[in-house]
């Protein structure tokens, strides 16, 4: 385990079992659909490969890159694109792949710049979801793990840039806040 991590709290082999059952239930949902499959960037990263390889069905995939959080554990609640889609999303059934669902600011932001845009359907499937923590009201389609209130890291989330590939998720020791 790495030295900064205090505990684990999902194991990579876990992780790997959600997403394979993840990956076969969107399978029958976007059977015949070839859905656009956006990945948020960058935390989704990891989980994004891990579920498309886990899908059977035709699909695109699109990335799009924006940050609330900067070197902080809070969302300063401005969501900036950082990267946009290289596609057009009007009349696409659209599946969006988020790593976690905090505020649920970001993803509130996206499916209305979606739906704006005239995309056909929006989908959220989310690896990690912390609902007591959500200032919008917003719901994923499809959720990974119920996480409780506390600063995880690994599988593409971050503190500070660092951790990301970490193959499970953790809580990092007290100590990495104060540095
Ligand atoms: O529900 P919210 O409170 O909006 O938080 C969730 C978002 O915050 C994180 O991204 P971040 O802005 O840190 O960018 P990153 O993916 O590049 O780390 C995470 O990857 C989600 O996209
Ligand atoms: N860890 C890393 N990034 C995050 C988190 C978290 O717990 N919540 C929202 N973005
Ligand atoms: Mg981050």
């Amino acid at each position: 385990m790495q030295n900064d991590i205090q505990e684990v709290l999902i194991s990579e082999e876990e992780i790997q079992k959600k997403i394979k059952e993840l990956g076969a239930q969107l399978s029958k949902v976007y059977e015949g659909r070839n859905p656009l499959v956006i990945c948020v960037l960058k935390g989704a990263f990891i989980f994004m490969a891990d579920l498309v390889k886990n899908m059977t069905v035709p699909m695109e995939l699109d990335f799009m890159a924006v940050s609330s959080y900067g070197a902080s554990t809070k969302s300063s609640g401005v969501v900036k694109i950082i990267k946009d889609l290289d596609v057009p999303v009007d009349g696409r059934d659209v599946l969006i792949v988020e790593d976690i669902i905090d505020s649920g600011l970001t993803l509130s932001h996206l499916i209305e710049l979606l739906k704006s845009r005239n995309a056909k359907s929006t989908c959220v499937v989310t690896l990690f979801d912390k609902p007591v923590r959500r200032t919008v009201d917003l719901e994923a389609d499809y959720t990974g793990f119920t996480l409780p209130d506390a600063f995880v890291v690994g599988y593409g989330l971050d503190y500070a840039e660092h951790y990301r590939n970490l193959p499970y998720i953790g809580i990092l020791k007290p100590e990495i806040y104060s540095h």
